[in-house]
């Protein structure tokens, strides 16, 4: 049996050729301190974040695109494959998407906390690829493709053309950044310290990176830093806009980096197909209008159910498992690598 799985800094998603993506969960997990037992995974476990006692943790095992807790990893993996496939999988090739640009011991990492369930190989490929794959786009051809996945610890970049990255880069500032720099914003601003979860959804509700719509509010909820007491303080999204900005406007300066490092005759192709966004953080308003101020002519896509993109191409590129397994090396295929 194969199974894809997409570890990401915030998301796992877990899916197989025939049922389709089975598991999309953030990749927490809460443990108690003293006794290493699993008391939460996923969706239950990002409800516990910056409420749990002393002796109990919630923490995210890959962080920025590397493996943090390996032994986290471990049992997050295990805990979301059997919950997907509802039974322990015997002996599994399982097919996995690593960041552009992920050095040796970084991949090793990966590889081994998957190793840990038991499997047959673990076969890898790289993030801008399967967005491109699972975002529709025909990478294996001669002409070149530029894709921006943009996720919650990087913004991966590249320029694919032949199954390969012609240029890339992996950036390790996407939408947690964003996080930090409003949770710093309200302290700096309104002494209001703020968790993670309470920032995330203020960037899923009003977040934007240009005006281009109507202006909204929002109720940021935390702990006055003076009194010590519950505060509530409603901020407008036209006020969030410069701090949104920053992280995007670094990506940006990533996306004409790569494009200046690109072959004259891919560039070519590129005004062609313009760039094409996947990832969560791609949801963000007023994204495509920012990209446009900067980069103008080229035509901007974003993906549907960008999230998905990444999972969805890991599917995809498992057909490829055979061809590595038949030693059909010489012929084009997406995978980097298999262990
Ligand atoms: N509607 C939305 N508006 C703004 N941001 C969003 C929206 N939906 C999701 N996000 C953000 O997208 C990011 C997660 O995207 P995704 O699931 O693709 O990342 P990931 O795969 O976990 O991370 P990485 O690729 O960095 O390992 C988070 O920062 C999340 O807050």
């Amino acid at each position: 049996m194969n199974i894809a799985i997409d570890i990401g800094t915030c998301n796992t998603q877990v899916a197989t050729k025939n049922k389709g993506v089975i598991i999309s969960e953030p990749s927490v997990i809460t443990y108690d301190t003293y006794t290493n037992s699993i008391i939460a995974v996923g969706d239950m476990a990002y409800k516990t974040i910056g409420k749990t006692p002393e002796r109990v943790k919630a923490t995210f095992p890959m962080v920025d695109g590397a493996v943090s807790a390996s032994e986290l990893m471990e049992n997050m993996i295990r805990i979301f494959i059997e919950k997907g496939c509802r039974k322990r999988i015997s002996m599994p090739k399982i097919i996995t998407a690593v960041p552009g640009g992920i050095t040796e011991v970084e991949k090793r990492a990966i590889v081994n906390a998957i190793s840990s369930y038991g499997v047959r190989s673990v076969y890898l490929i790289e993030t801008p690829k399967a967005s491109a794959i699972g975002a529709g786009l025909d990478i294996l051809s001669g002409e070149g493709k530029l894709v921006a996945d943009l996720g919650g610890g990087t913004a991966d970049i590249a320029v694919l053309s032949l199954g390969g990255v012609s240029s890339g880069i992996s950036i390790k500032k996407a939408g947690n950044e964003m996080d930090k720099n409003i949770i710093k914003y309200m302290k700096n601003h309104y002494n209001l310290s703020i968790g993670q979860q309470m920032a995330e959804q203020c960037k899923k509700e009003i977040g934007a990176v240009k005006f281009v719509d109507a202006d909204k509010t929002f109720i940021m909820k935390g702990r006055d830093m003076v009194s010590g007491l519950p505060k509530a303080i409603e901020v407008r999204k036209s006020q969030l806009i410069p701090i949104y900005q920053r992280t995007m406007l670094e990506i940006i300066r990533g996306i004409v980096d790569v494009l200046e490092n690109t072959p004259p005759e891919l560039n070519g192709d590129i005004l062609k197909s313009g760039i094409v966004f996947t990832g969560g953080l791609s949801k963000i308003e007023g994204l495509k209008e920012l990209v446009k101020d900067y980069i103008r002519n080229l035509k901007i896509t974003i993906a549907s159910e960008p999230e998905l993109c990444t999972i969805k191409g890991i599917v995809k590129a498992s057909q490829y498992i055979n061809k590595v397994d038949n030693n059909k090396g010489h012929e084009i295929n997406p995978l980097l690598a298999v262990y």
